[in-house]
């Protein structure tokens, strides 16, 4: 990982642990609820937020293309974090009887319908409880737009949304969550053999770097490439997904006919406070 996104690690953990905690707080909720893969991701998110609330609950939701070694590793995190109170929702015949309804066979569409099944899951018990429902998408994702909307998107806060996926696994580190997981490669396991990188081309290492050297310091796809040793084309591959994934990082678009359109600019009256 480059250098520029070293941070100190043990300020970061304490400062997410404080915001998720105040956030939970101020909207008036219980607790948090989180899907757990077995993944990275989802790993440290329940890491933190073990931390920051006394009300977590934690839902396993595998599905026919999820790796058996996924759901070892997501008790093994479980065990790791002291066993909150979970449950585990096999998902294949909710997705079977979407997938028979509607004739679709497309692995990508159906591997959407299984993220947007978790995210339908993880609401229900959200609002039983009166718990938030705590997002695992990184900044690598979110840019990339690699996430499914309104699948794993559908969530009320992001607590490692500004940590791109190497700063996650930094953090991880640190935090001393368990090496396997730390270790093997990202994937939203949608469909069987599908990993992050091989889906989007580039390794997340490489990625990140032309990430923030586009993003952040605002560099041109020439030096980008001179200076990450990615060519020139992939660099600008990359920085087409992130503005083609725009919308996944909007509210839906709402077509201006009022003085007052509720539009990513609305605020409220001042005597509303
Ligand atoms: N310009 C635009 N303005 C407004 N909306 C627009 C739009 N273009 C597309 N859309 C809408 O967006 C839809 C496509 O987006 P979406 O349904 O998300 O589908 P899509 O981006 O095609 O697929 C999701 C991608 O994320 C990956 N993924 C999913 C889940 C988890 C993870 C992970 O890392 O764990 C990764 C997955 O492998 C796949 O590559 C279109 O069908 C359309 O409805
Ligand atoms: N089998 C599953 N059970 C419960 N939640 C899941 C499952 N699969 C995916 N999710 C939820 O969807 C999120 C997005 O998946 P994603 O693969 O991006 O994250 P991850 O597995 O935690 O980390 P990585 O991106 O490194 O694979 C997960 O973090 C988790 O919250
Ligand atoms: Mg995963």
């Amino acid at each position: 990982m480059i250098r520029e996104l070293e941070l100190d690690w043990g300020f970061v953990s304490k400062y997410l642990v404080k915001r998720i905690g105040d956030y939970i707080r101020a909207a008036g909720k219980d607790g948090a609820i989180v899907g757990l893969s077995g993944g990275i991701d989802s790993s440290l998110v329940l890491r933190l937020l073990r931390e920051a609330t006394d009300n977590v609950f934690v839902l396993l939701m595998p599905s026919e293309s999820t790796p058996k070694e996924d759901i070892e590793d997501s008790k093994e995190m479980l065990n790791v974090v002291g066993n909150p109170p979970h449950e585990e929702i096999n998902i294949d015949d909710v997705v079977s009887t979407i997938v028979s309804k509607t004739g679709i066979h497309d692995r990508l569409i159906i591997g959407n319908i299984k993220a947007r099944t978790r995210m339908t899951l993880l609401y229900a018990y959200a609002q039983k409880l009166n718990y938030l429902v705590v997002g695992t998408g990184d900044k690598s994702e979110i840019l990339l737009g690699y996430f499914t909307k309104y699948g794993d998107g559908g969530v009320d806060i992001l607590p490692i949304g500004d940590l791109y996926k190497s700063q996650v696994r930094r953090l991880s580190l640190y935090l001393n969550l368990p090496k396997r997981i730390i270790e093997k490669p990202s994937s939203p396991a949608l469909w069987k053999g599908q990993t992050a990188e091989e889906e989007l081309g580039i390794s997340y290492e490489k990625a990140d770097e032309i990430l923030y050297y586009c993003f952040e310091k605002f560099m041109e796809p020439e030096a980008v490439s001179k200076l990450t040793g990615v060519d020139e084309n992939t660099v600008k591959r990359i920085v087409k997904l992130v503005k083609m994934n725009e919308h996944k990082r909007r509210t839906p678009e709402i077509f201006k006919i009022s003085e007052r359109t509720v539009g990513s600019d609305w605020r409220y009256p001042r005597i509303w406070g």
